[in-house]
């Protein structure tokens, strides 16, 4: 397993000022989350990361190569990517849809084997849409779509996910439930790096954090050290009581 490095990287928003360059190593077995508000960047982030934005400044490093050196089928191997928008270009339905997580191993034209269907129908029963496989994706609704979404790159088998808020749409049990399988990728020595707009379970699943402020700023490291109410409030731009349950911080908006 590979970590995925971000060197002095400067990611390329237009009309604002560079930042903080982002110098950080997501190692494998490590979970982070990236915090910040609407148009903070956290998007053009992780498609800086997965090779699909060029950065203003700086390089991502996968496999100790710079993105740039490899192609796209190694990159493929390497790491997954959930977007945050569904786009049903054609009609598909539920396992054709989790199959394309197998095309990086495929050669070009090759069909799919039965261990392809085997792992992909596996993947969708992890994440509770099995029985949905032979349904048309554009008639699934949004929580539906969104396991859809994770079960192909389940079915990708990347060691280096990244995720765009891979709890949108989700109602509780099943956050939890895909915030429990990608700590289990962690374990297993993957890595997990995923933007979350839910605050509480970023301090309760991640084991390191990334705030990424409007201005470009950023700071990152260790959860516990991140989970300052103050740099919080000024992420957020948002008053916050703090208090404890289960051994982990829970911030609460104090109503003005
Ligand atoms: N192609 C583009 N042209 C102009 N501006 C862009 C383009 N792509 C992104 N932006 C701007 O860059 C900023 C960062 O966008 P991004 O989607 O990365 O933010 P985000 O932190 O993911 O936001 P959200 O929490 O709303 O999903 C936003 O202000 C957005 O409008």
């Amino acid at each position: 397993m590979n970590p995925l490095r971000a060197k002095a990287l400067v990611i390329d928003i237009p009309g604002r000022g560079d930042g903080q360059p982002l110098d950080f190593t997501v190692e494998p077995g490590q979970m982070w989350g990236v915090l910040g508000p609407n148009g903070a960047g956290k998007t053009t982030l992780l498609h800086t990361l997965a090779g699909l934005r060029a950065p203003r400044h700086g390089a991502v490093h996968l496999c100790e190569h710079s993105l740039t050196e490899l192609r796209r089928r190694q990159i493929s191997q390497q790491l997954g990517l959930v977007f945050q928008e569904r786009q049903d270009g054609f009609p598909a339905t539920v396992l054709e849809t989790a199959l394309i997580g197998r095309h990086p191993w495929l050669s070009p034209w090759q069909m799919e084997s039965g261990d392809d269907e085997r792992f992909a129908r596996r993947a969708l029963d992890q994440l509770d849409v099995g029985h949905l496989s032979d349904r048309l994706v554009n008639t699934l609704s949004g929580g539906e779509r969104q396991r859809v979404a994770i079960a192909t790159v389940l079915t990708q088998a990347p060691d280096t996910w990244l995720l765009d808020e891979p709890t949108n749409h989700l109602d509780m049990h099943h956050q939890v439930s895909v915030l429990q399988l990608l700590t289990d990728q962690a374990r297993a020595g993957r890595s997990v790096f995923m933007c979350l707009h839910d605050l509480n379970l970023a301090a309760r699943w991640c084991d390191h954090l990334l705030l990424l402020y409007p201005n470009g700023d950023a700071c990152w490291g260790p959860a516990e050290q991140m989970l300052v109410p103050q740099a919080l409030e000024r992420l957020y731009d948002q008053k916050l009581i703090t208090v404890e349950a289960d051994g982990a911080p829970v911030f609460v908006p104090v109503k003005s």
